[in-house]
């Protein structure tokens, strides 16, 4: 019998549920032209849930992902919900608490600028011709974003707020080691990246990285400070392959990898936990500006999908046949708005996924 792949659906808010329609584009083709058995079942999640159910992760919904195999995202988070108290909007109310729930530690983000489509990159092509091939490796449940001591309070009639950044050394052991086996499977060139010239955090941080780096001698380590490193990435994006950060700082490094491909729209995300459980997600969010509009582009989605069947299912190969299909199509210069050039064939959101799953159903598991 044919192995069920089976994958919890959740749209969420803003383009969420109109990439997430040409997602499902991709999985019809894998299910009818590569005969796999995916069973989707979506769940409310977000702002969407809060308006429905009163919750932004209800109940059914965390069920519903307990019992899938994987969990594909969208993006959640809007206007309607940003004057909610913070802990119940659709980031802090969801989000988040998926990722803690399942102990979603390792957030990979590739970012990659294929060759003959340099163009997409804001970045001079003689800086980009160079090549930009990264995988930013975040920590995702830890850190400033995860600790319990944060708030508003008051002295003496003086209105302040806190957080707190803290990381336990086994937390970033485990992301390192992560980044390290990685790097051995790329270029072996790891980029760690701080504050220790200030932070204590980030003195703990390097040390430790220096010391799992001793299990690995074969990958090059080097540490950067992370102003440093947001500029390094503009003038020599080449000189990266694997990037370790943070949650903090890899959200931030991460959104800076995924405009040198040229959008937000490109750049796919895996968090993962020990067992390989993973949920999978456009790296951005739910662009309210452009919402409703036909016109976001569905691509980071459909990678998403890419590294869903590479990392949950080991499906290695449909993994990379999603992957070129989507460099081939961009190579051919469809495009939607936010990466259209010159002499480009400007497509929609849906048109998009059209001429992706299209390619798709041409090719064949070898
Ligand atoms: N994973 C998530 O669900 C997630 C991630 C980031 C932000 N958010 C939430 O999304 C909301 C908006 O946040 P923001 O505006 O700071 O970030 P955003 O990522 O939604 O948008 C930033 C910019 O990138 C553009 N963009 C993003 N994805 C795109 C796509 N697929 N195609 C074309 N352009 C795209 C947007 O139009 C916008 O100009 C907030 O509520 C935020 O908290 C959610
Ligand atoms: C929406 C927000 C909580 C989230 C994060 O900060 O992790 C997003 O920006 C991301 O990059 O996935
Ligand atoms: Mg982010």
């Amino acid at each position: 019998m044919k192995r069920k792949y089976k994958i919890a659906v959740l749209p969420g808010d803003g383009i969420g549920p109109e990439i997430m329609r040409e997602g499902y584009k991709i999985l019809n083709v894998l299910q009818k032209n590569f005969c796999m058995n995916i069973e989707t079942k979506e769940y409310d999640v977000g702002g969407i849930a809060i308006d429905r159910h009163g919750i932004a992760l209800p109940e059914s919904t965390l069920r519903g992902c307990e019992n899938s195999h994987a969990i594909l995202f969208g993006a959640v988070g809007g206007p309607k919900w940003e004057n909610l108290s913070s802990y119940l909007q659709p980031e802090r109310g969801a989000l988040l608490p998926l990722r803690k729930y399942f102990n979603l530690f390792a957030n990979l983000r590739p970012a990659r600028l294929y060759s003959g489509i340099e163009n997409l990159s804001p970045l001079r092509f003689e800086i980009v011709s160079r090549g930009f091939n990264v995988l930013c490796v975040r920590e995702l449940i830890g850190g400033i974003y995860f600790n319990k001591r944060k708030g508003t309070k008051y002295v003496n009639s003086k209105k302040y707020s806190f957080d707190t950044e803290m990381y336990y050394q086994f937390e970033i052991e485990r992301i390192a080691h992560i980044a390290f086996k990685l790097a051995l499977s790329r270029k072996r060139n790891l980029v760690s990246i701080d504050k220790a010239n200030v932070l204590e955090t980030s003195v703990l941080w390097r040390e430790t990285v220096n010391t799992v780096s001793l299990e690995y001698p074969e990958v090059n380590l080097s540490h950067l400070y992370v102003d440093n490193a947001t500029m390094q990435l503009i003038k020599n994006p080449d000189k990266f392959d694997v990037i370790l950060c943070s949650n903090l700082f890899g959200d931030i490094i991460s959104d800076e990898c995924a405009i040198i491909t040229g959008s937000l729209g490109l750049l796919p995300s895996a968090s993962l936990n020990e067992a390989g459980f993973g949920l999978y997600e456009p790296a951005g969010g739910s662009a309210p500006d452009i919402k409703g509009k036909n016109i976001a582009n569905p691509i980071a989605l459909i990678l998403s999908i890419g590294m869903l069947f590479r990392y949950s299912f080991q499906l290695i190969e449909i993994s990379n046949i999603i992957e070129s299909v989507v460099y081939e199509v961009l190579r051919l210069g469809y495009r939607t708005k936010d990466i259209l050039q010159k002499n480009n064939n400007l497509v929609s959101t849906s048109e998009m996924g059209d001429v992706i799953s299209k390619f798709l159903s041409y090719r064949r598991i070898q």
